[in-house]
């Protein structure tokens, strides 16, 4: 399959509800087999966007091609080529682990001989073998989750939209998230998710898209993004204090713990700057140094001029 390389490409897209402009000229472009992660706090517009590309909601404007096809032109075959999990869930709590995979297969017209067997593949693979025949309502939110993702990819899309994947699971079960979807990317499939966690874009994307009242505020790689905001450090502890005021003296910049034999000095990522650090060093007297680069939050701090207000991750009850 080719979509000329790319997965999703949007040019200007625009969304109002009534006065409210809530998505103002995104432009985004997702390669085929990557990861991109949309990430922005609550009201940004993570969910509008995702919803525009299932079709699930019209634009006011813009170009949108998903899975190369265009969403007002061909939204059935947008539909066709995609699977969805939202964050609101699509498992029916009466049936068992095992009938709601059984219904979604019926429901991805999978061939009749072989929907026993691939049902029981997947739940293989998410790990829900030991509740298969249980009813959903006794599940875990990790559990709910898994079963959830499963349902979206018994009809084997190509592309998926994960809104919020992990919110509000115990980071237990994100990791188990997590390498699901790492697992589907190896498969060669393309993810478009959104988050609110810096870690979860961090770990998973190859790349993010910074979401901020509607605008993509920055885009790039973890690294890049880093990359753009001041916030690192690197970190050199000292084994005396004569040694540590020494060194302190030839750094402008630097900042000298007395007590801690700690100097902290400026990093700013990149081989070069740690190069000039480390060359003003001598071998005797210092015991260890550790580099500390921005972390997101220092970048979404730096581009958006708040924080994210991710809430704390924590347990779904069953
Ligand atoms: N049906 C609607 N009618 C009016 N306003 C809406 C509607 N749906 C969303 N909005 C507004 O659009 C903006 C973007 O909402 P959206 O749900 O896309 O944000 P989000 O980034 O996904 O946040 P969340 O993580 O809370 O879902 C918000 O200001 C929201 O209040």
């Amino acid at each position: 399959m080719s979509y000329r390389n790319n997965a999703i490409e949007v040019v200007g897209l625009r969304k109002s509800y009534g006065d409210h402009e809530v998505i103002s000229g995104v432009d985004l472009t997702v390669g085929e087999g990557s990861v991109y992660a949309l990430l922005g706090p609550n009201g940004a517009g993570k969910t509008t966007i995702v919803n525009i590309l299932a079709t699930l909601l019209t634009a006011d404007d813009g170009d949108i091609r998903v899975a190369g096809h265009d969403v007002r032109r061909a939204p059935d075959r947008v539909r066709a080529s995609i699977g969805v999990t939202g964050q609101f869930s699509a498992i029916d709590e009466r049936l068992t682990g095992r009938e709601n995979l059984r219904l979604m297969a019926d429901l991805a017209h999978l061939e009749r001989a072989t929907v026993a067997g691939t049902v029981s593949e997947m739940l293989e693979r998410f790990d829900l073998v030991g509740a298969a025949d249980r009813s959903a309502q006794t599940y875990s939110g990790g559990m709910k989750r898994r079963l959830d993702l499963a349902m979206t990819l018994i009809a084997r899309p190509r592309l998926i939209f994960l809104d919020e994947p992990t919110t509000g699971l115990d980071p237990r079960s994100r990791r188990e998230l997590w390498a699901i979807v790492r697992e589907q990317v190896a498969d060669g499939v393309t993810v478009l998710l959104t988050t609110q966690y810096l870690d979860e874009a961090d770990h998973l994307a190859d790349r993010i898209g910074v979401l901020d009242g509607g605008r993509l505020v920055a885009e790039g790689t973890a690294a890049e993004l880093k990359r753009r905001v001041p916030g690192g450090q690197v970190s050199v502890q000292f084994t005396d204090a004569a040694t540590l005021a020494a060194a302190a003296a030839s750094y402008a910049d630097a900042t000298a713990d007395a007590e801690a034999l700690i100097l902290q000095l400026p990093n700013d990522g990149t081989v070069a700057g740690l190069r000039r650090v480390l060359d003003g060093l001598d071998d005797d007297g210092v015991v260890g140094v550790t580099v500390e680069n921005a972390d997101l939050d220092d970048v979404f701090l730096a581009l958006t001029g708040h924080a994210t207000e991710a809430p704390a991750t924590e347990e779904i009850s069953a």
